[in-house]
């Protein structure tokens, strides 16, 4: 059996129709498209996204350490207004710059992937769709170099 009913609660956005604009001249030539963050739910699944993150992050053994004696309520907010932010949501990120939040931990290419799968994977398990997932996959990619610090041995690019 088939089910499009997301893990992280309902979409309704797609039921919002202008009724004056939808005659059929209009078809093609009105802009309605809202926001990846309205279109997963807004701001409720993306605090439900994080939790499962956040979840699967600290249940990674090469991950955990990095999280230990950290106030996870305050990162996982940080997190959720970002994500909001990234997907075009009204909130404004007001947590620090990604490179100082993340300078001396000393985190590795490999460990910056890993990350990035299980926020893949969250995503996925509720529902969000392949333009989505490819943006975040284009935004972590940007991200990368502020936040590894690490020694890395995927490195092989600049070799020669
Ligand atoms: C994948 C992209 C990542 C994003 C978008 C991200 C985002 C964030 C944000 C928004 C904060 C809070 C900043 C603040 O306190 O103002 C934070 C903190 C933190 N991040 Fe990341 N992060 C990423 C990757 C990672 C990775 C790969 C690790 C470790 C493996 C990591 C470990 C941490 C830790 C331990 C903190 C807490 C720092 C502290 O409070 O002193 N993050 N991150």
């Amino acid at each position: 059996m088939t089910s499009h009913v997301t893990a992280f609660g309902s979409n309704t956005f797609r039921t919002s129709v202008i009724p004056s604009l939808s005659h059929p001249e209009w078809e093609g030539l009105v802009i309605t498209s809202p926001s990846y963050y309205d279109q997963i739910g807004g701001a409720p699944v993306v605090r439900d996204v994080v939790d499962a993150f956040y979840v699967r992050v600290l249940a990674d053994d090469d991950l955990k350490p990095y999280f230990a004696g950290i106030d996870m309520p305050r990162l996982k907010r940080h997190m959720v207004v970002l994500l909001c932010s990234v997907l075009g949501g009204p909130e404004p990120y007001e947590g620090r710059d990604l490179g100082e939040a993340h300078a001396g931990m000393g985190v590795t290419s490999e460990h910056y992937d890993k990350v990035g799968e299980h926020l893949f994977a969250v995503l996925e398990a509720g529902g969000v769709g392949e333009d989505i997932l490819r943006d975040v996959g284009l935004v972590l990619g940007k991200v990368k170099p502020s936040i590894v610090t690490g020694p890395s041995d995927t490195t092989a690019e600049t070799a020669g």
